[in-house]
């Protein structure tokens, strides 16, 4: 109840920060169509930057927008349970002048005292969708969130996509989400991304192996996730991947460009020079 009271007013905190310029979609065509109809082309791109949309998809028709911003384009870093995003974020926040958003995780690990984080570990059935709620609105509301500073470039550690796309539909094929939940949290999904725009120019996937994040886990430490076995970042690696390389599981908000993170921090600070242009060029849109 609190939970879903608390979504309610931030929800409605986030829209009002809009600008009502919403048009109708036509009625025979469904939500899920109409955003799709929206979206751009990035269903043919792999491992390749095309960026000639990006003007365009800040300002799409028939959406709620934020008003009187200029946008800066938007980068998302997706992958794997500690694939390394936080230090990929934090590398280019030290050596390029961008804007870090970091994923809401002390969010998700502390709402008023309670751990839906922690809870949803221990009893994913009951829990599931208590944090996956809250996931959605408060990745929302980093989409939303209003520009901190003057750099360029905006990068963000996941976003509302992957929730959706990788844990969301992870809990329910597993059996771990009851039906009704799933149907709740997906009519959600699709009234904010056909009523609300939330541009993305360019996904980074950091291609990882099971193996690799479950040692990278374990090292990280972090309480919660003691729990995860293998197997569970075995399923989310396989969403990852039908998602952002096979494009089987749902349409791509932005071209994708894939750097492969098995390696050691060294290679991977040398991966990241190494598509820094790629990934910085974003900016020239
Ligand atoms: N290339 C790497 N090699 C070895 N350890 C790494 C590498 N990148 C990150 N780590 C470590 O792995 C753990 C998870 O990394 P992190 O950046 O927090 O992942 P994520 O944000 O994707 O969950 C951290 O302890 C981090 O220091
Ligand atoms: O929609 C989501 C997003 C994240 N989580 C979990 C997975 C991890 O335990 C933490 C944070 O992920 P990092 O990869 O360490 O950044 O949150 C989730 O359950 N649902």
């Amino acid at each position: 109840m609190m939970v879903a009271a608390l979504g309610m007013a931030q929800l409605s905190r986030c829209v009002r920060l809009l600008t009502a310029r919403r048009a109708v979609a036509p009625s025979s065509v469904s939500a899920a169509e109409y955003h799709r109809a929206l979206m751009l082309d990035a269903g043919n791109v792999s491992r390749v930057q095309s960026r000639a949309h990006s003007v365009t998809q800040h300002r799409p028709p028939g959406k709620l927008v934020r008003d009187g911003e200029e946008k800066k384009p938007v980068i998302c870093v997706e992958g794997n349970i500690a694939s390394g995003k936080t230090t990929c974020l934090e590398y280019f926040s030290k050596t390029s002048n961008i804007e870090v958003l970091t994923e809401p995780v002390s969010k998700w690990r502390n709402i008023r005292g309670h751990n839906p984080l922690g809870l949803m570990y221990q009893d994913p059935e009951r829990w599931g969708i208590t944090l996956q709620t809250y996931v959605q609105l408060t990745m929302l509301d980093r989409h939303l969130s209003s520009v901190v500073n003057s750099a360029p470039v905006r990068m963000m550690e996941r976003s509302i996509f992957s929730a959706k796309y990788i844990f969301v539909e992870n809990l329910f094929r597993s059996g771990k989400m009851p039906e009704v939940d799933y149907a709740v949290l997906s009519e959600w999904f699709d009234w904010i991304t056909a009523n609300i725009s939330i541009p993305v120019d360019l996904i980074v996937y950091l291609q990882t192996s099971p193996q690799t994040c479950h040692e990278r886990l374990k090292q990280r430490c972090r309480e919660e996730e003691k729990v995860i076995p293998l197997e569970y970042l075995e399923s989310l690696h396989q969403l990852h991947e039908d998602w952002l390389i096979k494009q089987t599981l749902a349409s791509l908000p932005a071209p994708v460009l894939v750097i492969p993170a098995d390696h050691d921090l060294q290679k991977m600070l040398h991966q990241y020079e190494k598509n820094r242009e790629k990934i910085l060029a974003t900016s020239s849109v």
